[in-house]
């Protein structure tokens, strides 16, 4: 898991990262949150609002940010993206009926003009789950030039 903050660290000069993960309802994002926090598996309820955790890798605070991803809830995203750093876009990897949906947010997000400065990771996450897609096929899917990384809680 310090992988994923790994990653980041190589990519920031500063000492304050702020991060911000976002993508569909039911995508995994709270429960990325507390496994980094706690290291723990615990069973999450759909976000209303956010969460926010502070975690310390190394010589970086990260401050993430994870918000709800329920339809109804999107359009609050653009109000978290100043002055963030990197977005971590969590897509379920199982939910092939909604992919094309994921690939909608996450094309009104990458063009938002407040986001031009940040990084972007694409996390396909439940790889552990059979009918998964993988991230080539993701990255297929969505039709950009984007990074995508495996992903599961495990
Ligand atoms: N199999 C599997 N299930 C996962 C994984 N990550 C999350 N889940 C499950 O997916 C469901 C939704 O997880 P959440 O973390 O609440 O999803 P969310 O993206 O925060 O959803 P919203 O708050 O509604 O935006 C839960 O039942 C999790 O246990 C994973 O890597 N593998
Ligand atoms: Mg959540």
């Amino acid at each position: 898991m310090g992988n994923l903050f790994s990653w980041f660290e190589n990519m920031f000069s500063t000492k304050n990262a702020t991060i911000l993960m976002v993508g569909l309802d039911a995508a995994g994002k709270t429960t990325i949150l507390v496994k980094l926090k706690l290291n723990e598996i615990g069973q999450t309820q759909p976000t209303i609002g956010f969460n926010v955790e502070t975690v310390q890798y190394r010589n970086v605070t990260f401050h993430l940010w994870d918000i709800g991803g329920q339809k109804r809830l999107r359009q609050l995203w653009k109000h978290y993206y100043e002055g963030c750093n990197a977005v971590i876009y969590v897509v379920d990897s199982n939910d092939r009926n909604r992919i094309t949906e994921a690939r909608e947010e996450l094309e009104n997000l990458i063009t938002d003009p407040l986001l031009r400065e940040a990084t972007l990771l694409v996390l396909c996450n439940k790889q552990d789950l059979p009918h998964k897609l993988t991230p080539a096929e993701i990255v297929d899917a969505f039709g950009f030039r984007i990074r995508a990384l495996p992903f599961s809680r495990q």
